[in-house]
């Protein structure tokens, strides 16, 4: 029973899915995925559930979404097991992935009463008040990479709204929504406030193609978003959240302390072996003899990168990808680069058939005279020499997308002129461009996003503002109009 439908586990009733240990290909999960009509079923129930779940009230969806931390809390181990199982990820990392999971649960209430909330202000003989609504019955889909952490952070500010929830995960990450539904069960959440579809693509598209959807927030591929923000078009009653890739850049201008430079490249550009939407996938080093020492620098840590499966001992820093079929797309990418013009510092090679296994790599793509602009979604770094922060600025903007951005420079100047220039969404001045803080709002610009960031700012697209102008009677005003006798 893998479909949670109006409170009820159900089996699929369509073909044969299963979810594999991509460090050692065991199959960890296996099922049916759910029909169109099984997505009906389920827009239906969260449908039949919403208004009773808002008119609960605030605070009585809070205790329910606590109960679920305390389930969180309680299952954390677990949690991070699964996720190491299923993503290759691990321990240490995923331990961090279910903890921020846990921490969502105050962030989004904070969100929730700052970013949106209940206002009044006196005016001439009543007040003006503003309430916030939700949109009704959202669809969450979710990316393989955080199976756990990203639509938890769709999913929670959602309830808290008082929206009713159809999650569509990643058909690569099943058995972590599954353990996900199983908590908000124990929580006690009213049956068709949140359901769960798993399948493939085809469930996706039924599901983002139903007519009864009030939005969708979507975290995955720049490709899928584009997709959707098309399908949408012509939809201006239906609210989309779009979070996408990026092809983000990070540059590396006058640092006293490579060693340090070097501890910051690689904590963003592999760690989850590359497969974060923020990873650095292009680095932009300055010509000359400091550059090289860089250089030489980074491409011996990166040689001793430790790769292995999420559950050896000790553990390493980079696990497996997603699956053999990642892994075999990093190495081709690298190839491509190659043919193109590029110059291998440190081979990226896929360690092992059958699994996700890779190695880190670096590569250097200065005379590449046509870069594509791709999210190579793995631990693949391209590095382009330059001869002043300008020409770095401007190559660094040479992109469609706009997700996360970097420097590294101990000159305060030199931040504030790249600050000015650069366009993304999350811009970092010596620190790693990954590992964004939930506190704060989260989205890219162009490719990347459609202006409707998440994290902190969740709350605003899970909500929509209701102004009213009130009085406690109905009375005539001082002076009527000009032209008027009653
Ligand atoms: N900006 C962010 O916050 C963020 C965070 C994490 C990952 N990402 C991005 O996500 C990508 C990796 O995730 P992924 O490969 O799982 O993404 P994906 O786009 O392949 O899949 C995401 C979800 O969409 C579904 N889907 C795919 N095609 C669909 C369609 N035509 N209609 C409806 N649903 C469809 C999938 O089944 C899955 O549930 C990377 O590009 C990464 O940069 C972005
Ligand atoms: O893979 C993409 C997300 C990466 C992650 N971002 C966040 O966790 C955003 C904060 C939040 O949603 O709470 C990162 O920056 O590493």
């Amino acid at each position: 029973m893998t479909q949670f439908i109006k409170g009820q586990w159900v089996a699929g009733l369509g073909h044969d899915v299963t979810s594999k240990n991509p460090a050692n290909n065991e199959v960890i999960w296996s099922s049916k995925t759910a029909t169109p009509e099984q997505v009906n079923a389920a827009v239906d129930a969260a449908r039949d559930a919403q208004f009773d779940w808002f008119m609960l009230g605030f605070d009585a969806r809070l205790a329910i979404v606590e109960a679920y931390r305390t389930q969180l809390e309680e299952h954390k181990a677990e949690i991070a097991e699964v996720i190491a199982q299923e993503t290759g990820k691990p321990q240490w990392e995923t331990a961090t992935e279910a903890s921020a999971m846990i921490g969502k649960i105050g962030l989004s209430v904070a969100a929730y009463n700052k970013r949106t909330g209940h206002t009044e202000n006196d005016i001439p003989a009543g007040r003006a008040v503003l309430r916030h609504k939700p949109h009704g019955v959202v669809a969450v889909f979710g990316p393989y990479n955080f199976p756990g952490h990203l639509p938890n952070g769709h999913i929670v500010p959602a309830l808290l709204a008082g929206n009713t929830v159809i999650f569509k995960p990643s058909e690569l990450t099943p058995k972590v929504a599954e353990l996900m539904l199983k908590l908000w069960e124990k929580a006690g959440l009213p049956a068709g406030v949140i359901n769960l579809v798993q399948g493939e693509i085809e469930t996706g598209k039924a599901l983002a193609a139903h007519p009864q959807l009030d939005g969708l927030f979507f975290t995955g591929s720049s490709r899928t978003g584009h997709i959707l923000h098309q399908q949408y078009a012509g939809e201006p009653g239906k609210i989309l959240a779009l979070e996408m890739g990026g092809n983000n850049p990070l540059i590396v201008k006058g640092v006293e302390n490579t060693k340090a430079a070097v501890h910051d490249i690689i904590q963003s550009a592999y760690i989850s072996s590359g497969q974060r939407c923020t990873c650095a996938r292009r680095l932009y080093v300055e010509k000359g003899a400091q550059g090289d020492a860089l250089l030489e620098q980074l491409a011996s840590a990166v040689k001793r990168i430790k790769v292995g499966a999420w559950n050896a001992q000790p553990q390493p820093f980079m696990g497996s990808m997603i699956s053999e079929v990642a892994a075999k797309g990093m190495v081709e990418a690298q190839t491509n680069l190659l043919n193109l013009g590029g110059e291998s510092l440190v081979e990226l090679t896929h360690l092992e058939a059958g699994t996700g296994l890779v190695s880190p790599g670096l590569i250097d793509v200065t005379r590449v005279s046509e870069l594509p602009d791709e999210e190579y979604f793995g631990p693949l770094l391209q590095v382009i020499r330059y001869s002043d922060f300008d020409e770095a600025i401007k190559l660094a903007n040479s992109t469609r997308y706009g997700l996360s951005a970097g420097l590294l420079a101990d000159s305060r100047e030199d931040y504030d002129y790249f600050l000015a220039r650069i366009r993304a969404g999350i811009v970092n001045w010596n620190k790693q461009i990954t590992g964004a803080s939930g506190a704060a709002p989260f989205g890219g610009v162009g490719a990347s996003g459609n202006h409707r960031a998440s994290a902190f700012y969740a709350a605003d697209y899970c909500s929509y503002p209701v102004s009213s102008v009130e009085a406690d009677v109905v009375s005539l005003p001082a002076n009527l109009s000009p032209g008027l006798s009653l």
